[in-house]
């Protein structure tokens, strides 16, 4: 059966998804880096494309911006048969060791999103990565060399609510830097016994609303990628 949003069958979307927020991309990363892929969605432009990498299938699915769209794609691709689910984002930098285009690998999420409050229903939860994920994209990343953070990301809604301030008081609680998605993503995930884990290449400090120069958040994007996809290899056996 195909999804509503997710508009694909079961067979359609491989084991292993890559899951930018960016529709852009995602038809990079198809293009680019996956042999052979195939567009099997392009519903509401939640483009989503199929290949391989390295002989391994592999998916690159389009979650949209902010939790109730990730948190939609992420349940149909469940729904599809996905297992093991990996962000690959940009975020702000909440702290100056995050430097631009740097990558954060998240091991958890602080979940300030309406998205896992309204699953939750006010319970207490903690949205984590899984560990083998976060254990293959470090391996990943010291392999290939990549400089990278290791630890909490704060997940939220309103992109234009955040202040450098609000960004000070998390940092002094260990959180590395904002986005949108990974709460969300992780909470789903976890209620079908998927693997997740979130990737993200740093675009902006936060409340600064100068981005990072498009050269080196390219950089930062690309490697981010190759981390991601050296993960997935690991991750699936190969
Ligand atoms: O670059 P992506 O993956 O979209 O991630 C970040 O960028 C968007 C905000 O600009 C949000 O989706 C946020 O999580
Ligand atoms: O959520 C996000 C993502 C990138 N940059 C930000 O400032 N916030």
């Amino acid at each position: 059966m195909t999804q509503i949003h997710v508009r694909a069958r079961p067979g359609d979307v491989a084991e292993s998804v890559l899951l930018p927020g960016d529709p852009n991309r995602a038809r990079r990363i198809a293009e680019e880096y996956l042999e052979g892929a195939t567009l099997y969605t392009e519903h509401r432009q939640l483009l989503g494309f199929t290949g391989t990498y390295r002989g391994v299938p592999v998916s690159v699915q389009t979650t949209g911006m902010g939790c109730p769209s990730a948190a939609i794609v992420t349940e149909e691709l469940a729904r599809l048969g996905a297992q093991t689910l990996i962000r690959v984002g940009t975020l702000g930098g909440a702290t100056p060791v995050v430097k631009p285009a740097d990558l954060v690998v998240a091991t958890a999420s602080v979940p300030n999103d309406g998205t896992t409050r309204q699953f939750l229903g006010g319970a207490p939860y903690a949205p984590a990565a899984s560990f083998e994920v976060v254990e293959a994209a470090v391996r990943a990343a010291r392999k290939l060399g990549v400089p990278h953070h290791v630890g909490l990301v704060m997940t939220e809604d309103a992109f234009y609510a955040s202040t450098p301030e609000h960004a000070w008081l998390w940092a002094s609680r260990g959180v590395l830097g904002f986005e949108m998605e990974a709460s969300a993503i992780f909470l789903v995930a976890a209620q079908h016994g998927l693997r997740a884990g979130c990737l993200t290449a740093c675009s902006n400090d936060i409340g600064d609303p100068q981005l990072v120069p498009d050269d080196v958040l390219a950089g930062g994007v690309d490697r981010m990628i190759r981390v991601a996809l050296d993960a997935i290899v690991t991750l699936a056996g190969g």
